[in-house]
């Protein structure tokens, strides 16, 4: 069994007269990246001062490779503890490679000077930063991102088995955040913990084992992202409204806020939607959102398009759970498309089960079809699954997830205007 690194057990902490914290328990092995994510106020902060010892819990323990850290000297927790902080704000002024040669304080005698080992770890780690360009530039004469990194240096110089950061890609930018992130999953991969307090979900989706989400001081969820971010924890944690997908090039979850549902769109229309296993599921909230009269199906029950549908209010045609689409569905879907403005049909696999879906969308007058990835590419149910596509390729207007809003509502638009043949002369 992997001992943990750190394990926190029932920490309760209060500032003034607010419990921050209350019940926290967690355990880290080695090796592991844990995000600490959460609201504004969930007290990730709180947790990672703690964590380190600059907080003193009312109620609980902090144990770093088995050592409590509370009753620990500032200089042995410094050796197993390393924290870049959220304030990047230095006021003195030292130099940045000063600045990261702090990291040895720990274990420097009184008396004695840095160690050729210590020059090495200090070398090291300004080059895994890239802060070495600027190693001899005062601390208060450079960006805000660039002493991010000095203090990312100066914690990968304190060589600790425990790694603590603060929105460690706050204010970095776009290429910076990617670069830290990426050395931070090496340093994991090559053995250190790290708990990283990191608001972009996608983000720690992205690079964390695990995620620990804090609410109201309490751990709401834990585990690996995709059981930590759904749907249901997201408006839990955040009140947010949000849409949980694979992100299409990673193929980590990937988190999509949308505006309030109560702040709906004025758009006018009516959309038939064919899709399933949560392919459709952020059109459904997009569509709805926008205001359009939206329906679904034939979906399978307990399918997560289901679920949104439901969440959404939406008129949804379901069959029993792994049921091909009956005869009965397929009439229901056929009256909802012919009902339709416009039916969106997102790239989903056509096996026998739902064939029948895509023959019912055949009675739209305008068609949309939503292509990740050419359809030889998934599983469809022979040739004649293959031909009925193509047909209805063929008068569809084809985009990228992207464009439906867009192209629904042209093709509303299109679908109301009356035709020369449907004036009256
Ligand atoms: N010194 C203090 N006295 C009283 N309450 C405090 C003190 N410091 C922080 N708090 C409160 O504790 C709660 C948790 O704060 P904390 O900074 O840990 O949250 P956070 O999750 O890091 O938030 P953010 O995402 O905004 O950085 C907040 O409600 C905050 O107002």
């Amino acid at each position: 069994m992997t001992e943990a690194v750190l394990d926190i057990d029932d920490v309760a902490v209060s500032l003034g007269d607010v419990r921050v914290l209350d019940g926290v328990s967690a355990a880290v092995d080695r090796g592991t990246f844990v995000g600490l994510v959460g609201p504004n106020g969930a007290g990730k902060t709180t947790l990672l001062r703690t964590l380190n010892a600059a907080l003193r819990p009312d109620e609980g323990t902090v144990r770093v490779t088995g050592q409590n850290v509370a009753e620990l000297s500032a200089k042995e927790v410094g050796r197993l503890v390393a924290t870049v902080p959220q304030d990047t704000s230095l006021s003195f002024d030292f130099s940045v490679r000063q600045t990261v040669e702090m990291g040895r304080t720990p274990y420097l005698s009184r008396f004695g000077g840095m160690r050729p080992e210590d020059h090495e770890l200090v070398d090291r780690a300004m080059k895994q930063t890239a802060v070495d360009e600027f190693a001899d530039r005062a601390i208060t004469a450079i960006s805000g991102g660039e002493r991010q990194r000095v203090l990312l240096a100066r914690a990968l110089a304190q060589d600790t088995p425990l790694v603590l950061l603060d929105e460690p890609t706050a204010s970095l930018d776009i290429n910076h955040q990617v670069r830290t992130l990426e050395l931070v999953r090496e340093l994991v991969d090559d053995g250190k913990t790290v708990v990283a307090a990191i608001h972009d979900l996608n983000l720690a989706a992205h690079y964390c084992d695990e995620l620990l989400l804090l609410g109201e001081g309490r751990i709401l969820a834990s585990g690996p992202p995709e059981s930590v971010l759904t749907e249901s924890t997201l408006e839990r944690a955040f009140g947010a409204n949000a849409v949980v997908s694979r992100h299409p090039v990673t193929g980590s979850v990937y988190v999509t806020a949308l505006p309030d549902q109560r702040t709906h769109g004025e758009a006018d229309g009516r959309v038939h939607v064919v899709g399933g296993g949560g392919s459709a599921a952020r059109h459904l909230y997009l569509l709805s959102a926008a205001g359009y009269d939206v329906s679904v199906g034939a979906l399978n029950e307990g399918d997560s398009d289901t679920e949104t549908a439901r969440q959404l209010g939406l008129d949804t045609v379901t069959v029993n759970p792994f049921a091909p689409v009956d005869a009965a569905a397929r009439k229901t879907v056929t009256e909802y498309v012919e009902r339709a403005d416009v039916t969106l049909v997102v790239d989903i696999e056509i096996g026998e089960g739902n064939l029948a879906n895509l023959e019912a969308a055949r009675a739209a007058d305008e068609l949309v079809l939503v292509e990740t990835r050419p359809f030889a590419e998934r599983n469809y149910a022979g040739e004649s699954a293959a031909r009925t596509y193509e047909t209805l390729r063929s008068r569809a207007t084809v985009v990228t997830p992207d464009e439906v809003l867009g192209a629904v509502t042209a093709a509303i638009e299109r679908a109301r205007t009356p035709t020369p043949a449907q004036h009256d002369y």
